[in-house]
């Protein structure tokens, strides 16, 4: 028997790893293009989520987030994910842009948002560990040149499946936010990560981090990157865009280009993982702190 688990059915989703360019108008076209195509072609039936990539309305470059920013709820970015998601009555994890807000003295923000079907935001999260490497014959990003990083930890409820913890790319790293939004009260069933990393970092931890989050927390996680950019100069996104189940499987993966990845998040197989394994509920929280329900760490969703 397998016991009641946080993701109460099946849910099916799809991936939209696309290639951002300097037009943002044919940015926001060609992701909505996509989530028709999406829903029209799936191989898996009748989709209930469809995820965007980090940053796919403008460059992922540092010097032009400001020139692409807008402000949440009215900006136009906002106003098609919403008109979109209701259209298909479907959730969409709107991958990530730049998000000015005038009320934080136009600080600048990578922004993720969620709709609901009825074209609601159900959550909103601001990437909370700014990507500042310097990897040296390899690559140097810093997005505190002109970022602010976000100041809590999001899980929201993704209506009737259950809750789900939200990331952005860099956040992976940090086991934190997955391990927040696993345990106790907040229960989640999944990890999404719009993502872009590189072709230095992808090769080296992109499978390893969304394995290790998924293991570790028995959960699923959803990683949808930009699709690979060959233009001189521009950031080279590793593409991969990646489904693992809550054993650390692999369960779908795209290549380099563009394309649209199915996946069914299977409720069985989370019920499966966490009574064949029950590390979930072996914790010895008397040997250590269980610091989500001891500590307060700051969540929220909007
Ligand atoms: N967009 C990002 O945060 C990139 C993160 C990355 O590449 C990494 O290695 O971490």
């Amino acid at each position: 028997m397998v016991p009641k688990f946080p993701l109460t059915k099946s849910l099916k989703v799809a991936l939209i790893q696309l290639k951002a360019g300097a037009d943002k108008k044919a940015n926001l076209a060609k992701a909505t293009s996509y989530i028709d195509d999406a829903i029209k072609k799936s191989t898996i039936g009748k989709l209930d989520l469809v995820m965007l990539p980090e940053c796919f309305n403008s460059p992922y470059d540092v010097n032009q987030f400001r020139n692409y920013a807008e402000v949440i709820p009215t900006g136009d970015t906002t106003k098609l994910l919403s008109e979109t998601a209701k259209k298909h009555g479907i959730y969409i994890v709107g991958g990530s842009f730049p998000e000015i807000d005038p009320a934080q003295g136009d600080k600048i923000y990578n922004t993720s948002l969620i709709f609901s079907p009825s074209g609601d935001i159900i959550a909103k999260h601001r990437k909370v560990h700014l990507f500042d490497i310097d990897i040296q014959g390899g690559i140097s990003f810093k997005e505190s040149t002109s970022l602010s990083a976000g100041e809590r930890a999001t899980v929201f409820k993704l209506g009737d499946f259950g809750n789900v913890g939200l990331g952005i790319c860099y956040d992976i790293r940090f086991p934190e936010l997955a391990m927040i939004a696993s345990r106790n009260p907040y229960n989640s069933f999944a990890m999404f990560y719009p993502g872009a990393f590189n072709t230095t970092t992808g090769p080296l931890h992109w499978h390893l981090l969304a394995r290790s989050r998924a293991v570790d927390n028995e959960i699923y996680t959803v990683l949808c990157s930009p699709a690979r950019s060959n233009e001189e100069g521009g950031y080279p996104a590793y593409g991969h865009s990646l489904v693992v189940d809550p054993y650390g499987k692999i369960v779908a993966e795209a290549g380099e280009g563009e394309e649209i990845l199915y996946a069914e998040l299977d409720n069985e197989v989370l019920g499966k993982a966490r009574q064949g394994i029950p590390v979930h509920y072996q914790r010895r929280f008397d040997v250590y702190e269980d610091f989500v329900a001891n500590g307060s760490p700051k969540v929220g969703d909007l």
